[in-house]
């Protein structure tokens, strides 16, 4: 091959995703995401091949990363460095790596969703290139029968100016009514006796319908997440979510004492070896707990997989992971590689959250389609604002 197939540009535009919700922690009147789009020179249907990514919420968009390193890194790198053994398609650790050249280890901060960001973008652009769902392509790659029906759960439940536990419960019904069986809400922001009547309120509404989940997002000191402890483990939750501060893996242990329900944690780790310490120092059960660790948050699938590895090695079923974010890139790896689920917003993050328009929220579970890439295509008001990036 004379002309190596290459990467001719990458787009980044930092887009609000705000509302007036609230966790324990922040509220999103201020949040963005980074749209990215990898413009390559390979051509399938008439048209260039572009890869799309965005961040998930919680974190802000990182245009200036983006446009200061991880950008122009993959820009200047020799083409053909970067593409795999066939000379037919990009190897996305190999562009990872370009991405991460003279980088220090330790001390992910936010260069992780920089990273994250770009990573999905080019294992969008990877599949399209080869024509192929990107969980059947994962799933080749590992030799693994790929499963198109994923769990996912309804994430709501926030606080927000005026909601009341009647609106709080419409809300739950609502995500029933779309067929989750799963719901989850917030936590942590308001006193415990507060928060006991809200969950009260939605285990009223959910009945024997679905299960709750509630998430403190990293509020509470060891003494609080011990007491909100007591008070949950009378109710029968589906998960017991960040409780403590995401690096503090003692408190995670200690809880673990207070707390035989299920607990889940990991959207604040953004690496591989984060990851590791926690499934080493935080006391997290193999056979109940969940693991929320999100590659757009964390340097991307490549950085997952060895995360996954991680898994394996400490004796962790992949099933035990429901990935944070609600976007289709995690859903493709649950599809892919055997995640237990994904995370869903119904009502939030839009048009970036959700699934293509043709699937529908069954028993709690959907279906992938069979569209090239992530499928990002099959949801109207998401791909109109990508192709207005590229074009
Ligand atoms: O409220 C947030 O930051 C999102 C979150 O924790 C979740 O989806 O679990
Ligand atoms: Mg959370």
């Amino acid at each position: 091959m004379e002309n190596a197939m290459r990467i001719v540009d990458v787009r980044e535009i930092t887009q609000p995703i705000s509302s007036p919700i609230r966790n324990a922690y922040i509220d999103f009147t201020k949040m963005t995401t980074s749209l990215v789009a990898v413009v390559t020179d390979v051509v399938r249907d008439g048209r260039p091949v572009v890869g799309y990514g965005f961040n998930s919420n919680g974190r802000y968009g990182q245009g200036g990363l983006i446009r200061e390193r991880f950008a122009p890194r993959l820009l200047e790198a020799d083409p053909k460095s970067l593409l795999n053994e066939a000379g037919d398609n990009i190897d996305p650790d190999k562009a990872w790596a370009a991405m991460m050249a003279n980088e220090k280890p330790g001390g992910h901060g936010e260069r992780s969703v920089a990273v994250g960001t770009l990573d999905m973008a080019i294992w969008d652009a990877v599949a399209k290139i080869a024509e192929k769902p990107l969980f059947r392509l994962l799933a080749e790659r590992h030799g693994r029968e790929a499963n198109p029906r994923v769990f996912v759960y309804a994430a709501g439940g926030y606080y927000y100016p005026g909601k009341d536990d009647d609106a709080l419960r419409a809300e739950m019904r609502s995500y029933l009514d779309r067929g989750y069986n799963v719901v989850k809400m917030k936590i942590g922001g308001a006193p415990l006796t507060d928060d006991r009547r809200r969950i009260e309120a939605v285990l009223a509404e959910i009945g024997s319908q679905a299960q709750l989940a509630v998430d403190a997002n990293g509020r509470f000191d060891l003494e609080t997440a011990i007491a909100y402890a007591k008070a949950l483990r009378d109710y029968p939750l589906f998960w017991y979510e960040e409780a403590g501060d995401p690096l503090d893996f003692a408190l995670q242990s200690a809880l673990a004492e207070f707390y035989p329900g299920p607990m889940a944690t990991g959207e604040n780790l953004f690496s591989h070896q984060d990851a590791r310490n926690l499934l080493r120092y935080g006391g997290m059960r193999p056979d109940r707990d969940w693991l929320q660790f999100d590659c757009a948050l964390s340097y991307g699938l490549c950085e997952y997989t060895r995360t996954l590895e991680a898994l394996r090695v400490a004796g962790w079923g992949w099933d035990r992971c429901i990935p944070h974010g609600g976007h289709q890139m995690s859903l493709n790896i649950a599809a892919g590689l055997g995640l237990g689920g994904n995370e869903s917003y119904p009502d939030l993050f839009q048009p970036y959250g959700g699934f293509p328009d043709s699937v529908r929220v069954e028993n709690g579970h959907v279906t992938m389609p069979e569209l090239p890439g992530i499928g990002f295509e099959g949801k109207a008001d998401l791909i109109s604002v990508m192709r207005d990036l590229a074009s």
